[in-house]
């Protein structure tokens, strides 16, 4: 007899009459409704292969164990990546983030910087012949590689970077080393134990004249022993620099400086999309589990109420919900213009790298800093059991703040965008802030709270904003100061400028991918009410920016206000279905408050017992410490 399913009763309820069909959200997000097929069998590849579960929770095992285990999982991922009904490269990015990739290997992947970073780094900046003769070895697994870059002393500062490549015209070779305790490469995934190879970034010595940093392709450790190649630790190895501007001993500057850069901003781009699938996970956990969990008293006498009913939970919900939806759609466009601008630098043509970076920067910088804020939000909304290691709150919490720090820190590259900002403000030259810069909204300051009234407010907070920082650098330059001292002194006007620019791109792509998209009705509607929402969210967030460059008003405000409360409520039945959408396996998102069928409490007393404290009645430890302490009569 087949087993009955359980159902949670209220998620079964919340699930009832859905007014728009899920699976085409679920395609949306997924690009189409082959790509959702596509990944639907990856899964059911990847998540049904036994020796791919883990015997005990990860977080009962020693630091050695949990790596020695992690790695045993990605090797046997590696061996399935030919068979996989996906094909190679769709595989790989599903199994390097935050999606599949960590509803297998939780802790992370020991061969993440190899494909995120080491083969990137080859494919942008290796020559052909450098390609000709790693890449293959690359795809073959025949070296695992990693992308060393930052070092004890300098991560943001790559200038400043003291690792040295000295070529020797005699030999032709480079002499690379740390000349310094500060040098020595630091944080670089996999480099610890698992890596055999590096990009290492050094800065080129030839001549007697620093041309400034390049990569350098290193050996690390023997490919039979895996023991570090002697010297290892003052590195006088043999390593190749990555990049065709040594020619005959002469160095050839190359077409552009920041090209050694571009691995960063290939990373910067898929961190987006990544820390997206972190929050979706986040999200959905919250959500489902508000509607199981019944709490307090709304109404005096009645049932305890779901707690998604209280207004405040959902003011707590529904903003990251609806920011999946817009950053996703923000991530999407940043893709295609990656993609455009690679070709064009493949080229020779540059013209579009100063846009990429900028915007690289500015949708890196938003989507992991919104994203921690709003996953740290969602983990709050479920009180205690959103505490515990089993509900995956902590886990997808240190994934979205690392995404703060790495491939560069937030304030750093908000200030790379300001950089961008104010040269294209005061040169109106060319590039997609033009769009937002020049294209300023010309005419009367007065404000309609119409979805197409609010994009020209945040357009205007985006033009001013820049304006009020130039302002600030002009009087500072007035005054005398130096450049670097009048940048210094406007610091936090040029980083609300460059955050108000990059909530633009993000309110601009939301609204427009609701334009252009073939919706259904219903579907449209829902989506129209999220972005309405998101918008109005981030504009009570930031008023003040909207005050300072509109004649918003405290009436506007107060309408907008009304406006939110009310999209609070239109969408709070919708909730369950639009998390439904995103189509997240329980194995992804692996806490037992957010499963598909709401059956919490059993799970989370399921997942208790597998603690090794659990396994008997009194510990060991008692006997030792605490029954002396007890008799000591202290
Ligand atoms: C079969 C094979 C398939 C292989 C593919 C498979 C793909 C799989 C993908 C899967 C994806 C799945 C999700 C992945 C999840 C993510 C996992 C991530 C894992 C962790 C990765 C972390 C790694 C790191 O952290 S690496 C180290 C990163 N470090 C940094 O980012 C350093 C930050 N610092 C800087 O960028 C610079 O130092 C800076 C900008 C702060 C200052 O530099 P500098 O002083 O030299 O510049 P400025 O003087 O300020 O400006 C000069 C000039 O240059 C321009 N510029 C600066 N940077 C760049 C750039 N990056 N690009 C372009 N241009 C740049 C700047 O704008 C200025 O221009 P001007 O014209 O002069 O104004
Ligand atoms: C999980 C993780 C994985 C990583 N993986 C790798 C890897 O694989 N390879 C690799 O090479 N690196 C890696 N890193 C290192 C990472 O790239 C650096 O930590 C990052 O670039 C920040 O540099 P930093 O640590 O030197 O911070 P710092 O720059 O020292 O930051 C400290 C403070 O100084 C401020 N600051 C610095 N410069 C400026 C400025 N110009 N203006 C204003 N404020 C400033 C920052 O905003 C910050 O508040 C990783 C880091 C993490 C957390």
């Amino acid at each position: 007899m087949s087993k009955e399913i359980y159902e949670n009763p209220d998620l079964k309820k919340e699930r009832q009459n859905c007014p728009f069909n899920k699976e085409e959200i679920t395609h949306l997000l997924d690009g189409g409704k082959e790509k959702t097929i596509e990944r639907k069998q990856l899964e059911n590849y990847i998540l049904s292969d036994e020796q791919l579960k883990d015997a005990v929770p990860m977080e009962y095992l020693s630091h050695a164990d949990k790596y020695a285990e992690e790695l045993r999982k990605a090797c046997l991922l590696m061996h399935k990546l030919a068979d996989s009904p996906a094909g190679q490269v769709p595989t790989l990015r599903a199994l390097m983030g935050a999606g599949l990739g960590s509803a297998v290997l939780k802790e992370g992947n020991p061969l993440a910087l190899h494909y995120v970073m080491f083969i990137p780094a080859l494919m942008g900046q290796g020559t052909i012949d450098q390609q000709a003769k790693w890449l293959e070895k690359a795809y073959n697994l025949n070296m695992i590689g990693t992308y060393a870059q930052t070092e004890l002393g300098h991560g943001t500062f790559l200038r400043g970077l003291e690792t040295r490549a000295t070529y020797d015209p005699k030999t032709q070779e480079f002499i690379l080393e740390s000349p310094s305790l500060t040098a020595y490469k630091w944080w670089p995934g996999s480099l610890g134990k698992t890596a055999n190879y590096a990009v290492v970034m050094a800065q080129l010595y030839t001549k007697g004249k620093c041309e400034g940093t390049h990569p350098f392709m290193v050996q690390l450790r023997d490919e039979e022993t895996h023991e570090p190649l002697p010297g290892i630790v003052n590195m006088w190895l043999n390593p190749v620099c990555i990049s065709s501007y040594i020619h005959y001993g002469t160095y050839v500057k190359p077409t552009n400086s920041k090209l050694s850069y571009a691995t960063m901003v290939f990373v910067r781009v898929v961190v987006c999309q990544d820390v997206t699938t972190n929050l979706r996970k986040a999200v959905t956990i919250a959500t489902r589990y508000s509607c199981v969990r019944r709490q307090s008293e709304l109404k005096p006498g009645d049932r305890e109420p779901q707690v998604m009913d209280y207004q405040a939970q959902q003011n707590k919900l529904l903003p990251p919900l609806a920011a999946t939806f817009a950053f996703q759609l923000a991530a999407d466009h940043l893709w295609n213009l990656y993609h455009t601008a690679n070709n064009n630098i493949e080229q020779g043509d540059l013209e579009l790298l100063p846009d990429l970076h900028g915007l690289s920067c500015a949708l890196k910088a938003l989507c992991s800093s919104e994203a921690a804020n709003f996953v740290e939000v969602c983990r709050q909304s479920c009180g205690g059991h959103g505490y515990m290691s089993c509900s995956n709150f902590p886990r997808i919490y240190g994934q979205v703040t690392a995404a703060e720090t790495y491939e560069g820190e937030n304030t750093v590259l908000w200030l790379q965008v300001a950089r961008y900002l104010v040269k294209t403000r005061k040169e109106q030259s060319g590039g997609l802030s033009v769009k937002y810069l020049i294209g300023e909204e010309k005419g009367p300051k007065t404000v309609d709270t119409t979805l197409e009234g609010i994009v020209k407010l945040y357009r205007r907070a985006a033009v001013g904003l820049v304006d009020v920082a130039i302002a600030e650098l002009d009087k500072s330059g007035r005054k005398g100061e130096a450049p670097h001292d009048a940048w210094n002194h406007a610091a936090v006007y040029l980083i609300k400028a460059a955050q108000a620019h990059a909530r633009l791109f993000v309110v601009e792509s939301f609204v427009d991918s609701l334009k252009e998209g073939k919706l259904s009705a219903p579907v449209r509607t829902v989506l129209s009410q999220l972005c309405e929402l998101f918008i109005i969210y981030w504009l009570l967030e930031r008023s003040g920016d909207f005050f300072l460059c509109s004649n918003l008003t405290k009436q506007d405000l107060l309408l907008l206000n009304s406006k939110y409360v009310e999209l609070l409520a239109a969408i709070r039945p919708q909730a369950v279905n639009l998390v439904d959408s995103f189509d997240l396996r329980d194995e992804v998102l692996n806490s037992p408050l957010g499963c598909w069928d709401g059956n919490v409490y059993q799970r989370l007393f399921d997942e208790a017992a597998k603690s090794p404290l659990n396994q008997s009645n009194v510990h060991e430890s008692f006997h030792k410490y605490l029954k002396p302490l007890l008799k000591s009569n202290l």
